[in-house]
């Protein structure tokens, strides 16, 4: 049996989209689950709680500047992104990277006590108390549930990381074509890796997914530029790594 060279090829994307993902996945598998039942006590708990708005904001966005570095770098690896000019690199990752941050977090997330992967232990949205925006965490939280009821595999997730990134629809991207073809072969390894896992009915809610990931985002960035307009200077401060990462 002797593939033809579009299936090979296809086979070729799949594995190094995969491969890349799990160079870049920031937590391994086995040591999220090794720390699954490692809880925040009632004393660390009061602690996050008694931080002011500012401190908890800096916090996190430290940690999500250092995950968003993770996903540039799963970018840059998937084959033919670096093809893409600078401008609509940065384009993509500047409105795909937050989404792929959300999908991978469903990764570090236990839906048993409705927890997630938080410097270096599992705590729930109490723990965000003091960041003043209990809608957007219980979005994050609600998402990570869902994203975790369809119980992705590794390679799934990997596939799906990339397809939210290589987004034709993004706006003001130059060469909306070149990337429209890297996302149909995406699309291709997903159909034939499900197809592979018997899992066709996937197919439809990971695409569902994705419209929910975008009207998710928009709250984030709305957010996002509450904060920074109160904080000037933290946003300045923490954020900037992430666009000497994207300018590289
Ligand atoms: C396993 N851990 C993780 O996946 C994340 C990314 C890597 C590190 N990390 C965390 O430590 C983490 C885990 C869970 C939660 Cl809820 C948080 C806090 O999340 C946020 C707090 C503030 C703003 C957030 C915004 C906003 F608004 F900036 F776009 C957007 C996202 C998506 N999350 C925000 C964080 Cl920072």
């Amino acid at each position: 049996y002797s593939p033809s060279p579009s299936l090979l090829r296809i086979e070729e994307l799949c594995d190094s989209v995969v491969q890349s993902h799990r160079d870049t996945s920031q937590f391994r598998l086995e040591e999220l689950q090794a720390l699954r039942w490692k809880l925040f006590s009632r004393e660390e708990i009061h602690a996050y709680q008694s931080k002011s708005v500012d401190e908890m904001w800096q916090h996190c966005a430290m940690k999500l500047t250092e995950a968003v570095q993770y996903v540039v770098e799963f970018a840059k690896s998937i084959p033919g992104f670096r093809g893409l000019g600078q401008n609509d690199q940065i384009t993509l990752l500047k409105t795909g990277s937050m989404e792929v941050v959300l999908v991978r977090m469903s990764r570090c997330f236990n839906t048993e006590n409705s927890t997630v992967f938080f410097d270096g232990k599992f705590g729930s949205t109490e723990l965000f108390k003091s960041l003043g925006c209990g809608d957007l965490m219980v979005a994050v939280f609600d998402f990570a549930h869902r994203m975790c009821a369809l119980r992705l595999t590794e390679q799934q997730m990997a596939l799906f990381s990339s397809l939210v990134l290589i987004n034709p629809d993004r706006p003001c991207l130059e060469d909306r074509g070149r990337v429209h073809r890297m996302r149909r072969d995406l699309e291709v390894c997903l159909s034939h890796m499900l197809r592979r896992d018997n899992q066709e009915s996937l197919q439809h809610k990971l695409y569902q997914k994705v419209s929910v990931l975008r009207s998710l985002c928009s709250l984030h960035v709305e957010k996002l530029h509450w904060f920074s307009q109160r904080y000037p200077l933290t946003v300045h401060s923490v954020f900037p790594p992430l666009y000497k990462e994207l300018f590289t």
